[in-house]
């Protein structure tokens, strides 16, 4: 069973919760990064990513070594942007064939919690089938890890 976990994190959020699930799971972990960074400045990216949403511009990301055909389970983590996953993770999930596989979404958000993240995951990884999500407001605590765990346990019990 091969199992991984693949993310975006702008400002280590999801970094963080992506870590954790390594730890519960021993998957693979990929960071997805975008090609061409965006503003260091918070409010000119915002404006930057609002505009390629408009325009419905896929974000270019940084190829990975990954074959997807091994993979049977993918956790797969984004922060929430506007309601939807974050542009390079985007273009990385319609890019790769995610059909009869098990996709499992882990999601932080600023305030707004999962709007329609987990049905745009759906759309994004055609034929696959996609679990109930994970959602964080800003970084998990050592509290909540708990919860964290079984909820991996029961979206995920064929890994174990
Ligand atoms: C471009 C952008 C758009 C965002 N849009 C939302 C939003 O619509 N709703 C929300 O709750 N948080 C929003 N946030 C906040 C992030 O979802 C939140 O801070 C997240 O935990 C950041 O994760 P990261 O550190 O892994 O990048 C946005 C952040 C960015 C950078």
């Amino acid at each position: 069973m091969k199992v991984l976990i693949v993310y975006y994190s702008q400002s280590g959020t999801t970094k963080h919760l992506a870590e954790l699930i390594k730890v519960i799971t021993g998957a693979d972990l990929i960071e997805i990064h975008e090609l061409h960074p965006y503003s260091s400045d918070y409010d000119k990216m915002l404006k930057e990513v609002r505009e390629e949403m408009d325009a419905g511009m896929d974000r270019e990301y940084i190829p990975v070594d990954v074959n997807m055909d091994e993979v049977d389970v993918c956790f797969v983590g984004t922060p929430n942007w506007g309601g939807m996953v974050a542009c390079p993770l985007a273009t990385f999930l319609k890019d790769h064939d995610f059909t009869n596989k098990k996709v499992v979404p882990f999601l932080t958000h600023g305030g707004a919690g999962e709007q329609d993240i987990e049905e745009h995951i759906a759309q994004l990884c055609k034929g696959a089938v996609v679990t109930p999500s994970y959602i964080s407001f800003g970084k998990v605590e050592h509290d909540e890890l708990d919860e964290l765990q079984e909820w991996v346990h029961t979206v995920a019990p064929e890994i174990f």
